[in-house]
């Protein structure tokens, strides 16, 4: 389990004190995939390299295990770092090593042998689908053949933990995906515990079991990731959270009047957020059948995060106002918000 205990870290600059990160709590499970998700400048690199102490916190305690490493030597320290991979947003390979070589490099004063080390590399080449790219060099390779290479190098060691900064936010969004897919096998396969930070609401949806969400040096929020999306507290939160569906698009839509949202005498325009708990519930076909109210659906939303749908459906209901009111008591007594936007 990794801790961390009133972490601050301040930055002395010429302009003055930046106040990076201030005050953060946190527990990660072993074996969990854990995100932190913030804006630029929010303090989220600060923090994660807080945990392996590339940066050494101004306050507070950082414990892996029962390990205190804010009270470690920097010769304890070196050690207990072989035990953290990391990867970065730009990968970070040298340039003038092969492929074999920069996965090779953490291992030097491993005690392995030769053939060890050979079959190690091996493995580690095609546990991330570059067994015929030993040989390349990272200028012949494409941005998500780059950081598997990270990736494996980073897993030399046999790391418990496994940092990821901003590991995809250079690759487009289908390497993006092939990429968190093999995160995703790294910690299911091997148990690796995956702290991974990003900008983007769609990589921690993808594969984050838990999520914190920062701002301004401070953790906000935090939750499992059905939780956070269901119900989301901060106003950053929500913004991430919207960034991920179109919903929000039908607001501009109702105030510039667009055809999709013009209705007829005794329509109502309506935005349904359901999640998991109603989405077994066939609530549409229910209120036409018991309330006589026709649904039109213009558009939805629908995601499946830890295999379980939650979203959004813009819809028309049509019928008798008395009718229509009944239908929406209806689906507010199936816990399905009800937000009218327009009536006719
Ligand atoms: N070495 C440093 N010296 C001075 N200030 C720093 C240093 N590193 C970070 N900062 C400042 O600390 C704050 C948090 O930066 P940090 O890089 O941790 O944020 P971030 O959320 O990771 O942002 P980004 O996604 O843009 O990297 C910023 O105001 C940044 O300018």
């Amino acid at each position: 389990m990794i801790r961390l205990e009133h972490v601050s870290k301040t930055f002395d600059t010429v302009s003055g004190d930046v106040h990076a990160v201030k005050e953060v709590n946190l527990e990660i499970q072993d074996g969990e995939i854990f995100g932190i998700i913030g804006f630029s400048g929010a303090g989220k690199s600060t923090l994660v390299r807080c945990i392996n102490l590339l940066e050494r916190p101004s306050n507070g305690k950082v414990w892996i295990d029962d390990e205190e490493l804010t009270k470690m030597s920097e010769k304890a320290l070196r050690e207990v770092r072989k035990k953290i991979g990391m990867i970065f947003q730009h990968f970070n390979l040298m340039r003038s090593r092969t492929v074999y070589q920069n996965i090779a490099f953490p291992l030097k004063g491993s005690g392995l042998s030769k053939e060890e080390m050979d079959k190690k590399i091996t493995s580690l080449l095609e546990l991330v689908d570059l067994g015929d790219k030993k040989d390349a060099y990272p200028s012949q390779l494409s941005g998500g053949q780059k950081q598997r290479v990270a990736i494996a190098r980073a897993l030399a060691n046999d790391p418990k933990v496994l940092l990821c900064d901003e590991a995809t936010s250079a690759l487009d969004p289908q390497t993006t995906k092939s990429i968190l897919k093999l995160l995703k096998q790294v910690n299911e396969k091997l148990g690796i515990t995956i702290v991974l930070i990003t900008h983007e609401m769609a990589v921690i949806k993808e594969i984050c079991d838990r999520v914190a969400v920062m701002e301004k040096g401070k953790v906000i929020e935090e939750g499992n990731i059905l939780e956070v999306f269901c119900k989301p507290q901060a106003k950053v939160t929500k913004d991430f959270i919207a960034t991920t569906s179109n919903i929000s698009r039908i607001y501009e839509m109702v105030d510039e009047g667009s055809a999709l949202t013009e209705l007829k005498p005794g329509q109502h325009l309506v935005k349904l957020n359901y999640d998991a708990v109603n989405t077994s519930k066939a609530l549409i076909s229910e209120i036409s059948r018991d309330f006589h109210v026709d649904t039109n659906i213009i558009f939805g939303n629908v995601e499946i995060i830890k295999d379980s749908p939650l979203g959004d459906l813009v819809v028309i209901f049509g019928g008798q106002k008395e009718d229509i009111q009944n239908a929406i008591a209806y689906m507010e007594k199936h816990d399905v918000k009800v937000e009218v936007l327009k009536e006719c």
